[in-house]
């Protein structure tokens, strides 16, 4: 299990991490979701000990990472694909972590099976495709066996083959009782994946639950009625106390009443219904609505835009 208490880390004037606090469990595939700049990065160097905070702790089965007896048997961790050295083969790559690791180097050919890289085992790493390297350093973290497992945006620039192992080896992970902790800045893809998400903004935590609550609790269904006798419905609907827009002549919508509530409303006046339907936010509006104003810089294109089409600092060559 990993947990944060009060976890902060500042660089110079900016606070990357605000006294967070959270616990990630075994057996789950924990997300942790939010804007570029965030925190996310920074908070997972701090697991691996990358970076020291500048208060609280984050600790790794009860211990912080320096503290850990043989760490890559205990916590595995893909940070940064691009930390390759690009004349080795990937098996000598893996090999050589093993043997300085004190891991036997037979588990070398277990984990490049696992991450399907046997038959490019021994072509050099610098011609790997994005996905390759993924999964190369997924081959790594997994090179100690460990129970704990943190995947720092796994899927940033794959192909939706690439997305798809990534998430269905995160999901196979949990199944065999790890923890699992990846971060994502895409809710679409947290929502299939993770089972628990962790929300965070300007490095503070904007809400954490199991994903469907979370999702619901950021969205409302909207239920829209399109009737020829609108009027009178909007009578019967306040009589009945319920609260309601008017959107158009024809059209009233509610966040307040289930769509059953409004047809028996109807039906018991008698009142002809063109359309009653329910509309569920979708997850990019839920996630703007968790993440509103969090964001670190804004580019003037609409936040609706910036959800599909930003390429995060780390892609753009600029992390
Ligand atoms: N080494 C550093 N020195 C100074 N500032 C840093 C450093 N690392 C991160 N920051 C700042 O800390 C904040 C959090 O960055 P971090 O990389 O943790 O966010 P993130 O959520 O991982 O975002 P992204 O998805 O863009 O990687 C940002 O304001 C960033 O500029």
């Amino acid at each position: 299990m990993i947990e944060a208490v009060g976890l902060t880390k500042r660089y110079g004037s900016t606070t990357a991490v605000d006294n967070v606090s959270f616990t990630v469990e075994p057996g789950t595939v924990t997300g942790f979701l939010g804007p570029n700049g965030a925190g996310k990065s920074t908070t997972m160097r701090m697991i691996m000990g990358l970076d020291r905070p500048t208060s609280g702790t984050i600790t790794v089965n009860g211990r912080p990472y320096r503290q850990l007896a043989t760490p890559l048997r205990e916590v595995g961790a893909l940070l940064d694909a691009k930390g390759l050295h690009g004349s080795r083969s990937a098996r000598a790559h893996l090999t050589q972590l093993a043997v300085s690791n004190g891991i036997p180097t037979r588990r070398v050919d277990e984990v490049l099976e696992i991450t399907g890289l046997t038959s490019v085992a021994k072509k050099k790493v610098k011609g790997f495709s994005l996905g390759m390297g993924q999964r190369l350093g997924i081959a790594a973290a997994l090179l100690g066996d460990p129970k704990v497992l943190i995947f720092d945006e796994p899927v940033n620039g794959l192909d939706p083959e690439g997305v798809k192992w990534v998430r269905e080896t995160c999901r196979s992970l949990a199944a065999q009782g790890r923890t699992v902790f990846i971060s994502s800045h895409l809710m679409s893809e947290m929502a299939l994946t993770a089972d628990h998400l962790i929300v965070i903004g300007r490095g503070r935590i904007l809400t954490s639950g199991p994903v469907n609550e979370v999702i619901a609790s950021a969205t409302s269904d909207v239920v829209r009625v399109v009737t020829p006798d609108a009027d009178r419905l909007a009578e019967v609907l306040t009589a009945g106390g319920l609260e309601f827009r008017r959107t158009a002549p024809d059209t009233i919508t509610t966040t307040t009443a289930p769509a059953a509530r409004i047809g028996e409303a109807a039906a018991s006046h008698g009142l002809v219904l063109h359309e009653l339907v329910t509309q569920r936010a979708s997850l990019e509006e839920a996630y703007l609505e968790l993440t509103n104003g969090e964001v670190e810089y804004t580019t003037g294109v609409p936040a609706a835009e910036q959800v599909g089409g930003r390429r995060s600092r780390r892609e753009a060559g600029r992390h």
